[in-house]
């Protein structure tokens, strides 16, 4: 399977069973856990059974005077019952709730491996919004299988057959009234169950909304407020906020009515199956005891049947999460190491070599992003690539990154074919520095640290240096150790661009590409970094994007590109005496591109 779509999450939540066969092979590794749960379900089981005959027996032979010698041994051996009872249900609760927590732990990294190695046209396709979601809100789906309903399932199915058979043994008659009692009030609990689930799902959805809403105009405040428009959000919040309120009183009316008829029915039932029961007593056919036994194992029974159908849906929307799960744990990318990978050599020159390649964003089919595009770059050659926006520049550097392939021709590091060799391989010799730069939320020193883990706080510093950046790192609250916000919203974009240079220094590869990595300087820190970035060029075999002269001029050899083909190279001298686009371009200083 190549990248593929994955279900959207608004589709239908229900799933088939069948994909809960995916979650075995997540608990097979705990068969011992397993194994103990099980055993502690069954006790449990077991003792819920004996409870109304204990109880039965104290009332029956604990009250009477002819056994004044035995009533304690009534009491103690009920007292006995409930102590198995207790212990055997808590040990249920923390074996199948270990084991809930465990695998989904455990399907949360699986999943989240996979994700990593996935390349970007699956996150093209699959917004990362939601695929996150599939790692939080269905994990949790799973982790409520796992981690009960599986267990509350097994527990009362067992009650409830066991259950069935004994309140017929005891009385045939009795049963027979309650055989037609529970097929009733289960039509009940399942119509009006489900359609109260129905109900909260959409209440559930409003609110959903109106948080969607509220993220929104928050988020854009300041554009709210430039527009005036506060009045029209609040209008249009407060219509969200009260559609949620009208779905909630529809699921409540619903929910009261059930809880009136549940009550009502369960308890003229009890009083019907007492007065027939009472008649039995009367007649001698049956004790005290025995009635109180059978009319707290009906309650137990028809108690078991009702939790057999509530989980069943809720099996069922598990199954549909375990679903989704799976296949984005069976997710695949054509971006991979092949089954006979070359390796790289410990030591990479750099020479690079773009083999007629022709190129069509998966998302763009009709347009070539690249077409019949043929570079050769030395090692140790720094290279520009100019052109207007939309030209191609940024794709060169997404196919030496491997982070797609071409449909035709290849890229070549060293004489290897990218696409030979494993691409944590390759990567390992090239320092990126993309557009927009990430910053992580994480401190100054580790988002630095990201070129490379194992770089030591000198060398950190020093690329800070190299990179321009001791300065404003050190007016920082904390210098180094300061925690930046998510995606590094405490700086500028000046500063981020030189966090992300500093990174790309210590990174210390044979292959630097820039996409306008100075594109967001001030001119001063600008003549800083650059001087940092000549001398990180040296050496090094270097394709860079820029949109500004100074920049460009620097390079041994400038390639103009225009609607995804070379329209012309050489140096900058060269290019201007030819005229035409470069000389255009240059004349505009970039800037326009
Ligand atoms: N992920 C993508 N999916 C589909 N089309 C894309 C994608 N990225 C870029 N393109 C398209 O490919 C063409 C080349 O884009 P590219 O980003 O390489 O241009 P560029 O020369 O780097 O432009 P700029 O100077 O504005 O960054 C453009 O037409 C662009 O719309």
């Amino acid at each position: 399977m190549s990248d593929s779509v994955i279900r959207r999450e608004d589709e239908a939540p229900k799933g088939k069973l069948v994909n809960l066969s995916t979650l075995w092979s997540f608990v097979k590794p705990y068969k011992l856990q397993l194994f103990w749960a099980s055993f502690f379900l069954l006790v449990a089981a077991i003792t819920v059974m004996i409870v109304p005959t204990a109880l039965g027996d104290i009332v029956d032979k604990g009250f009477s005077a002819d056994n004044a010698g035995k009533v304690k041994d009534y009491f103690l051996v009920f007292v006995g019952i409930v102590v198995v009872m207790a212990v055997a249900t808590a040990a249920r609760f923390y074996f199948v709730t270990w084991l809930g927590e465990r695998v989904v732990a455990d399907i949360r990294k699986a999943v989240y491996e996979r994700l990593l190695t996935l390349s970007p046209e699956f996150f093209e396709e699959n917004r990362p919004g939601e695929i996150v979601s599939r790692l939080t809100a269905d994990t949790t789906l799973v982790q409520t299988i796992v981690g009960s309903s599986a267990s509350v399932w097994a527990r009362n199915f067992l009650i409830a057959i066991v259950g069935t058979i004994w309140l017929f043994v005891m009385s045939p008659k009795l049963m027979a009234y309650i055989a037609i009692g529970i097929p009733l009030l289960l039509v009940i609990i399942i119509v009006v169950g489900r359609k109260v689930r129905n109900l909260s799902r959409t209440s559930q959805d409003k609110v959903a909304d109106v948080g969607a809403r509220a993220n929104e105009s928050l988020s854009a405040l300041n554009i709210v407020q430039a527009f005036t428009q506060e009045k029209a959000e609040a209008t249009r919040f407060g219509d969200h906020v009260d559609d949620a309120f009208l779905a909630a009183k529809r699921r409540i009316q619903v929910r009261a009515g059930l809880t009136f008829t549940m009550i009502f029915m369960i308890f003229s039932a009890i009083a019907f199956i007492l007065y027939e029961g009472a008649q039995d007593v009367i007649a001698g056919t049956m004790s005290g005891g025995e009635m109180l036994d059978f009319i707290m194992r009906a309650v137990f029974v028809a108690g078991a049947f009702g939790a057999l159908s509530e989980v069943y849906s809720e099996l069922q929307r598990a199954a549909g999460a375990a679903g989704r799960l799976a296949e984005l744990l069976n997710s695949d990318t054509n971006i991979k190491a092949p089954a006979n990978c070359i390796a790289m050599p410990q030591k990479v020159a750099g020479n690079i070599h773009f083999d007629k390649i022709t190129f069509h964003y998966p998302s763009k089919k009709d347009t070539a992003a690249l077409q019949n595009f043929e570079l050769n770059i030395r090692s140790g050659e720094t290279v520009a690539l100019v052109g207007p926006s939309g030209a191609g520049k940024s794709t060169v550097l997404q196919l030496l990154l491997r982070f797609y392939d071409p449909q035709s021709g290849c890229v070549t590091i060293d004489s290897i074919n990218i696409r030979e060799t494993d691409p944590t391989d390759f990567r390992k010799h090239i320092a990126f520095v993309p557009q927009d730069t990430i910053i992580f939320a994480d401190t100054i020193a580790e988002n630095i640290r990201y070129g490379r883990l194992n770089a030591t706080d000198a060398e950190v510093k020093a690329a800070a240096d190299a990179a321009a950046a001791t300065e404003f790192i050190l007016e920082a609250p904390e210098g180094f150790d300061t925690y930046l916000g998510e995606r590094g919203t405490r700086l500028s974009g000046g500063q981020r661009q030189r966090l992300a240079i500093a990174r790309a220094i210590l990174r210390d590869a044979p292959i630097l590409l820039l996409d306008e990595a100075t594109s967001a300087l001030d001119a001063e820190s600008e003549l800083k970094v650059q001087g940092a970035l000549e001398n990180l060029m040296t050496g090094r075999t270097t394709l860079v994007i820029a949109h500004r002269l100074a920049t460009v001029k620097k390079a041994d050899r400038i390639i103009v590109m225009d609607g995804g083909r070379i329209i012309a190279e050489g140096t900058h001298d060269t290019l201007m005496q030819q005229g035409g686009l470069y000389k255009r371009l240059a004349d505009l200083q970039f800037t326009t591109g």
